[in-house]
């Protein structure tokens, strides 16, 4: 069996995302670190911020790639072995830290400089829409001509743009007439993974330069590029797809149906929130997934994966 462990990305932080990490001794100085980087307790702030706060992109990347290291820093030696690893938008990042690739730290600077150069770059007038139902050619066709393009390909005609919020207000329009089953904004305020961000990703290129990779140690998993789906088998030749993510489209399905290929028999999402662990479950029902959103206590988290796969 193989456990595929999902780290999200932006959208739902929220005031209960630190129930099960925020007390964990293996976790203290990962929110320490933090503190220190926000200017203020993470697990105070997501549960007295205004949401506006806890969506702010610099904020909201380091809070998710904080949930992702903290949750792999309690579980590690829990877990099943044999893992294969996928990050959602910014828990690309995310993941390499808990792959090992890159130690946690530095993950979460990386982060801070990534967020930081995306604002630099944003103008405060984008946004990122969700659409569900409507084909690769006819999402193209509402992009066509306006400063919005895909930024995530996701399961079953699922896509996430991102653009200014101008374009993305009237491709919502047309997506509803055009006979969407679903279109919703989602919370973020910077327009990833689209052309629109093209300087930051050669900006980042420049900061992954720097990287330490921490190639020595076996990979604690099998991870997937968000860019293509595919494995990461040699890190410092794939570390630049990190760069490359800021401005190019993630392909989800693909990084989903990878870690299917390579034998994933349960997917855990590490939070915050629960779409990758639904989407995964509409994608492969067959499969069971779960998010640690979903337990009240890493005991639960542990008799689950147990119950599942005889061994946790
Ligand atoms: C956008 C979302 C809120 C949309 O989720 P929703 O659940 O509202 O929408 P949905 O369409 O998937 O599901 C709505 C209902 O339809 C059902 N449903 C879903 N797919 C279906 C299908 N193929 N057929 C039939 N029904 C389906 C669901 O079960 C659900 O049912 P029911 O209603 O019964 O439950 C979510 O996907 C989300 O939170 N995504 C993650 C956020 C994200 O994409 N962030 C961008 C990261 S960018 C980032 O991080 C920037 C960076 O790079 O730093």
């Amino acid at each position: 069996m193989a456990l595929a462990i999902l780290c999200s990305g932006q959208g739902n932080q929220h005031a209960g995302m630190f129930d099960l990490t925020g007390d964990a001794p293996e976790a203290a100085s990962l929110f320490a670190y933090v503190s220190r980087q926000l200017g203020g307790d993470p697990r105070v702030l997501v549960r007295q911020a205004d949401p506006d706060v806890l969506h702010g992109n610099r904020t909201a990347q380091l809070l998710c790639t904080l949930q992702a290291l903290a949750a792999a820093a309690l579980f590690d030696s829990a877990l099943p072995g044999r893992r294969c690893l996928a990050g959602y938008s910014v828990g690309e990042v995310a993941a390499w830290g808990v792959a090992g690739l890159i130690g946690a730290t530095e993950t979460l600077d990386l982060v801070d400089k990534r967020a930081r150069l995306m604002d630099a770059e944003s103008h405060g007038d984008e946004g990122m829409l969700f659409i569900r139902g409507l084909d690769r050619a006819s999402i193209d066709q509402l992009c066509e001509g306006r400063e919005a393009a895909i930024a995530i390909c996701n399961p079953a005609n699922a896509w996430v743009l991102g653009g200014r919020k101008v374009a993305l207000d009237m491709i919502a329009q047309e997506a509803a007439k055009c006979g969407a089953l679903r279109v919703s904004s989602i919370p973020v305020k910077v327009p990833s993974h689209t052309y629109l961000l093209a300087d930051a990703s050669s900006a980042f290129g420049g900061a992954l330069a720097d990287i330490r990779l921490q190639t020595g140690r076996q990979p604690r998993a099998r991870l997937f590029s968000g860019i293509d789906g595919d494995p990461v088998l040699d890190a410092s030749r794939d570390l630049n797809k990190l760069a490359l993510q800021i401005s190019h489209p993630i392909q989800w399905d693909k990084c989903l149906a990878g870690c299917v290929e390579a034998g994933a028999t349960v997917f855990l999402e590490l939070g915050p929130g629960r779409a990758l662990a639904e989407m995964a479950a509409g994608a492969y029902p067959e499969i069971p997934a779960r998010s640690l959103d979903d337990f009240r206590s890493i005991r639960g988290v542990l008799d689950w994966l147990t119950r599942i796969t005889g061994s946790a």
